[in-house]
């Protein structure tokens, strides 16, 4: 890629880790940073450029970057929107306007308001923290996460090709998702599970008794799934007042499962409250330990299991002497499979298909799932 010049605005957690990356893996673009303090440039941007993440900083954003040919909105998403239109009479007619919020469909909407289509192309690294600020950046951040990029049909290609390359080149993997499907997956996946951690936070924080016991015992369970409620308020409250639609939908739906439970607890029902724990417990060990949180493809094969000596052994072995590396194993029981079946787990779809074929060459029965 030819040397360009990059703008920011906004550098604090996720501008500073993209801006980070980009300098390493090109030194010799030039990156400007914006930041909201119009008068007097704030801490993140000081502390970029002395670090040498950025080349300059800037209170001006007409003449500054009118110069870019790339620029990230890396604010909060509603700010984002608001500089759509500040920018739109001063940016170069070929400069990519991206975005890194965590909500697509209203950034979507402003772009076609404001004809901004062809120079706009929304992306969101799903990679982060509770952390916030440039102190917390880090050009490690995206690496191995994926990075949804939804460019729309008047998107040019070679925009889409060149987010695509950079965002390879900083580490993460890129995903070209519609901007509709993005805001239904994040809703299901980040928003609602943040407005959960936040409603228990409150909900201990609001029945705490007089000495604080909840907050003193408060164990590993409650720390894991409460901890993306330390994030920025603010960060989440535009999330929140942007997706709106699909967090209702996901809200609903969760709120009646927690009723099922709570009539479950009411009646006594056993049954009930097994089969929703295996369900849980079944669909949560099916996803893979990816290091960033991500939700990756799950290559596995179920075997059934001869009841005799050495029966692992036997298949780790057909497989091995087949070249095929073997990521996870282990006997699994559930409802399905009450008896047990052997789990194997595949690094890639090639050596799924490879173990089905050998397993029943073998005459293992086999279950496709
Ligand atoms: N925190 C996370 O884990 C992730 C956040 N995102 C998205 O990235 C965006 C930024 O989030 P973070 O970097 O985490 O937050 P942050 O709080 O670390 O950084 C936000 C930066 O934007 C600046 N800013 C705020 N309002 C502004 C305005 N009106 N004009 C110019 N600058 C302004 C702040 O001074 C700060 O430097 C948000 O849209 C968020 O939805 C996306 C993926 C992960
Ligand atoms: O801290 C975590 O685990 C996160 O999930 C961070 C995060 C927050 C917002 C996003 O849009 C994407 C990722």
């Amino acid at each position: 890629m030819e040397d360009i010049s990059v703008g920011f605005i906004g550098l604090g957690l996720i501008g500073g880790s993209i801006a980070k990356s980009i300098k390493k893996q090109f030194s010799s673009y030039t990156l400007v940073g914006y930041d909201h303090h119009i008068d007097k440039p704030n801490r993140n941007l000081l502390l970029a450029l002395e670090e040498g993440t950025l080349n300059r900083i800037t209170t001006n954003l007409e003449t500054d970057f009118s110069k870019c040919d790339l620029i990230f909105l890396c604010g909060p998403v509603l700010s984002n929107i608001k500089y759509l239109e500040k920018l739109k009479p001063h940016i170069k007619p070929n400069c990519i306007l991206t975005d890194v919020g965590s909500v697509k469909g209203n950034i979507h909407e402003a772009v076609k308001i404001l004809h901004l289509e062809e120079h706009f192309i929304g992306g969101h690294p799903m990679a982060g923290s509770e952390k916030t600020g440039y102190d917390n950046a880090s050009d490690k951040l995206l690496e191995n996460a994926f990075y949804v990029l939804t460019p729309t049909e008047k998107t040019f290609p070679q925009t889409t090709k060149f987010m695509e390359a950079l965002v390879k080149k900083i580490g993460a993997l890129p995903i070209l998702l519609d901007y509709n499907t993005h805001d239904d997956v994040t809703a299901a996946i980040s928003h609602v599970p943040h407005i959960i951690a936040a409603s228990l936070v409150n909900m201990v924080r609001e029945q705490d008794n007089s000495q604080e016991h909840m907050r003193l015992l408060a164990a590993g369970g409650f720390k894991d799934i409460t901890r993306i409620a330390s994030s920025s308020p603010v960060m989440w409250q535009n999330i929140c007042l942007t997706n709106r639609n699909s967090i209702i939908k996901f809200l609903r739906a969760i709120k009646a499962d927690i009723d099922s439970m709570e009539n479950a607890i009411i009646a006594e029902d056993e049954d009930f409250l097994m089969h929703s724990f295996e369900a849980a417990k079944e669909y949560r060990d099916s996803i893979s330990q990816n290091p960033k949180g991500a939700m990756e493809k799950i290559y596995e094969v179920y075997v059934d299991l001869l009841d005799e000596t050495g029966a692992i052994a036997t298949i780790a072995t057909i497989l091995a002497s087949n070249s095929i590396n073997i990521k996870n194993i282990g006997i699994l029981h559930n409802r399905e499979f009450e008896e047990g079946v052997l789990r194997i787990e595949l690094y890639d779809q090639s050596a799924e298909k490879k173990s089905v074929e050998l397993l029943r060459h073998y005459h293992y029965t086999i279950y496709e799932r």
